[in-house]
């Protein structure tokens, strides 16, 4: 049976006392971590205090972000050695905002899943197709060639132990969530594309989320999907209560 893992994407949000006072709030009522798997995964100017605040609870913290080199002369960049000696759990790779803004290819995604394992984090390795893909009929070209892009190289142990986040673009930050039949069907395709790249043992072990307007309102419905393992949410993991309520209605 795969953990399910609810991961709150805050995006450029909150101030470090914002932040702070959010996990102050949510870190002794985190379900059991042998229930969910829970993070957090917040700006890096508030990691350290935030690892620091979690200790010894069942929050986990995640970067929303990492660097395919570990140190050098790379401004601006956040070193996966750092991170490790932190003792940040998970990284955010791939998310169609950076694909998008910051021109993330598929090959530096790829370069930083692999530096990020090296280092013992957790990859939350993002893909999906924007609507205009999706209405040409092109989902599954999109997704089988981001997947095998993102994924060359990698062992099956890692694959087994990554978690991969189906976000369809169009489902982002605009209130239209994906019906929980569309997100089961793309997260099973999802699944079905690493067994052809692995194999069904490593397709059964990868954990999928959905995100695109999760909220404790439609979580359940997702949840109660074969393929869908978690949730990756942005604008309903910024507040302590709705953050709180997610991960209820999963365990
Ligand atoms: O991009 C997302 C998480 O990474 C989803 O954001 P929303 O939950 O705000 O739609």
């Amino acid at each position: 049976m795969r953990k399910p893992i609810i991961a709150g994407n805050w995006k450029m949000n909150k101030t470090l006392s914002e932040a702070m006072s959010f996990v102050e709030e949510v870190k002794n009522s985190v379900p059991a971590s042998d229930k969910v798997d829970a993070a957090v995964c917040a700006s890096a100017l508030f990691l350290a205090p935030m690892v620091e605040a979690v200790k010894g609870t069942d929050l986990k913290i995640g970067s929303q972000n990492v660097s395919d080199k570990d140190s050098g002369a790379y401004t601006g960049e956040i070193s996966p050695v750092a991170l490790k000696d932190l003792n940040v759990t998970y990284a955010i790779i791939g998310h169609s905002e950076r694909r998008e803004y910051y021109s993330e290819t598929d090959e530096f995604i790829n370069s930083k899943t692999k530096k990020t394992f090296e280092h013992g984090l957790t990859p939350i390795l993002c893909c999906g197709e924007t609507l205009e893909e999706r209405e040409g009929g092109k989902f599954e070209e999109v997704i089988r060639t981001q997947l095998t892009a993102d994924l060359a190289g990698l062992t099956e142990d890692q694959v087994s132990n990554l978690v991969i986040a189906y976000e369809p673009i169009w489902a982002i930050g605009t209130g239209k969530s994906a019906t929980e039949k569309d997100a089961q069907e793309s997260c099973k395709f999802v699944r079905d594309v690493v067994a052809s790249l692995y194999n069904e043992n490593v397709a059964e072990a990868v954990r999928v989320q959905y995100g695109g307007s999760v909220k404790p309102e439609n979580i359940k419905e997702y949840m109660a999907q074969p393929d869908i393992d978690g949730a990756l949410v942005g604008g309903a993991s910024l507040e302590p209560a709705s953050f709180l309520a997610l991960l209820e209605a999963v365990k």
